[in-house]
């Protein structure tokens, strides 16, 4: 996938991790949510994070892209501490897309429309470019003929299919998946994931928030397991699934197993 350059903007470090979370906390209230997470991710590689609800999975994914602010620690992506407001904000938005469990498509505007906007307000891409390049990629997760209807009018796994071509307008350098098939009915949720396993296979580097095991097990390079706002183990998928180090990644694991 052809990237579209960082202009003015200097260097960025081709070499390291994508992302590096150092000593990161956050509270909100007397909660405490995220408790010293130390996590690297690098580039294409695929990080699933799962673990019980409450546990800090989503506030660590939107503190990656800066929709949460933290209280301590780091965070680095491609190199540089988030960036705190103005273009830089916007263009950290744009390299780090974000697929939300409740698809937040701008209802108002038709498909096409929602796909192309990044790019023309936000990378100044021409209208006719954008539109051409959103083509191809309404095209690519199978929803070309529904580019000129609201989002409304389209299946909640279309609907997720064309969030995920809106991240991939933007050329991200990475996409956080929190939770992309769980407001999914059951025969939608594979047409969804087949498109993530594919970008996955494309090289693309993910975090994805998810409960699909399968997902995981085909997908993923590793596996971390998030409780009470801690990392409480990470391994590969084959050596967590069948070896889970913990009490609480067995049990955890137990559960959702059965179902
Ligand atoms: N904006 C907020 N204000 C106050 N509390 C919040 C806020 N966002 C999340 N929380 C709380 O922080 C804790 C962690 O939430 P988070 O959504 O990160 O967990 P999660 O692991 O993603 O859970 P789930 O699987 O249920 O989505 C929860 O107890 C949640 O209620």
């Amino acid at each position: 996938m052809a990237e579209t350059g960082n202009p003015g903007n200097g260097a960025t470090s081709e070499a390291g991790p994508l992302v590096v979370l150092e000593g990161v906390q956050k509270h909100f209230g007397s909660l405490h949510v995220l408790r010293d997470i130390n996590l690297n991710i690098d580039r294409g590689e695929v990080v699933v994070v799962i673990g019980p609800s409450g546990g800090g999975k989503s506030t660590l994914c939107r503190a990656i892209n800066r929709l949460e602010t933290i209280d301590e620690g780091r965070i680095l992506f491609d190199g540089r501490p988030l960036p705190e407001e103005g273009r830089a904000l916007a263009r950290l938005r744009s390299d780090v897309g974000m697929v939300f469990q409740s698809f937040n498509l701008f209802a108002h505007k038709t498909i096409m429309e929602n796909v192309t906007l990044g790019p023309i307000k936000v990378r100044g891409v021409a209208r006719e470019d954008a539109e051409k390049r959103a083509l191809e990629l309404l095209d690519r997760v199978g929803i070309a003929s529904q580019a000129q209807k609201y989002p409304a009018q389209l299946s909640g796994g279309q609907q997720q299919r064309a969030a995920i071509a809106r991240a991939l307008a933007m050329n991200p350098k990475m996409i956080l998946f929190d939770e992309p098939t769980s407001a999914l009915d059951p025969e939608m949720v594979q047409e969804v994931l087949d498109v993530m396993i594919e970008l996955a296979q494309e090289g693309m580097t993910m975090m994805v928030v998810t409960h699909e095991m399968g997902f995981a097990r085909r997908a993923a390079n590793r596996v971390v397991f998030m409780a009470d706002g801690q990392i409480v183990e990470e391994n590969t998928p084959d050596e967590f699934f069948t070896n889970a180090r913990t009490d609480r990644a067995k049990d955890f694991l137990s559960k959702i197993l059965t179902h």
